[in-house]
């Protein structure tokens, strides 16, 4: 069964417009998407052009306005109250900033300890869950006990996918997730992604404005602008025949290895 099946998915925001009035604004228009479990679906696209609003759709952090979300066959759109929060625990999120998924105020350990608390393990259970959840990010135990602010940006991230496993997710949305990392630390983040995946099936969304990280990660690409997919396939064969002249664009960003910054493709190269 897929892990994550989204079928005509739209995302409406309200906003000020004239006057008084409020104007509706549709952020998310018609996006469908399969991931199946221990894959990748990389999803790209300017600022502004929805892929969080998908992010935030699948995991009920906005209602949608329309489709639906499957996850590991439940239909997500319908759940309310208690069930809901049930069923968070089947998808978890990975942002830029850990301090938008950990708390400054409580340890590493502690962090982890929360949300081995809403993924029901008893209190006796939590240290050696812990030890084992920091193990599996590659970290020592030590580290339990070091507030966030007192380790290393990529480590930080280490601590918030270990958090996002504590509750045996199937699904992990990804957003920007190794976008503030330098280029070595993002490497070892993106093979440590890669092992964790191999060993629990994981289904990724794995949003990034940067192709290359995109084409190490993915197995699929969808490519959004103005709340569209403009393209969406197998990864290897994007890379290889971009349809879109939008694709053809990111794609020319890419630096060539060796060239430096200065050296960029054109579209046309790309083509
Ligand atoms: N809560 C909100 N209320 C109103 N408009 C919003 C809201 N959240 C996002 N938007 C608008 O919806 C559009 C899509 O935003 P979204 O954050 O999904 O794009 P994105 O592709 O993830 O961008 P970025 O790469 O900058 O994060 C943007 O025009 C944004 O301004």
């Amino acid at each position: 069964m897929s892990a994550v099946v989204i079928n005509g998915l739209a995302v409406t925001y309200k906003r000020p417009g004239r006057g008084l009035r409020q104007e509706t604004f549709k952020a998310v228009d018609d996006v469908s998407f399969t991931i199946e479990p221990g894959r990748t679906l990389g999803l790209a696209g300017e600022s502004g052009s929805g892929k969080s609003s998908v992010a935030r759709a699948l995991m009920r952090v906005v209602e949608p306005s329309g489709g639906s979300v499957l996850i590991g066959g439940q239909e997500v759109t319908k759940l309310r109250g208690g069930d809901l929060r049930k069923f968070r625990r089947h998808m978890q999120m990975v942002f830029q900033d850990p301090y938008d998924s950990l708390n400054p105020r409580l340890t590493a350990g502690d962090n982890i300890a929360e949300a081995l608390t809403a993924a029901g393990v008893s209190r006796p259970d939590h240290t050696s869950r812990t030890r084992e959840l920091l193990d599996r990010v590659g970290l020592p135990a030590a580290f339990a006990r070091r507030y966030p602010h007192q380790i290393s940006g990529g480590q930080r991230q280490r601590v918030s996918i270990a958090r996002a496993l504590a509750v045996g997710p199937q699904v992990l949305v990804c957003d920007e997730a190794v976008s503030a990392l330098d280029v070595s630390v993002r490497a070892q983040i993106l093979n440590l992604l890669k092992d964790l995946q191999d060993a629990d099936g994981l289904a990724y969304l794995f949003i990034s404005h940067d192709m290359s990280t995109l084409r190490f990660m993915a197995d699929d690409i969808a490519i959004m602008r103005g709340g569209r997919i403009v393209e969406h396939g197998p990864s290897a064969d994007v890379f290889a025949r971009p349809e879109h002249p939008y694709t053809r664009e990111l794609i020319a960003a890419i630096p060539e290895p060796g060239a430096g910054r200065r050296r960029r493709r054109t579209a046309e190269e790309v083509r």
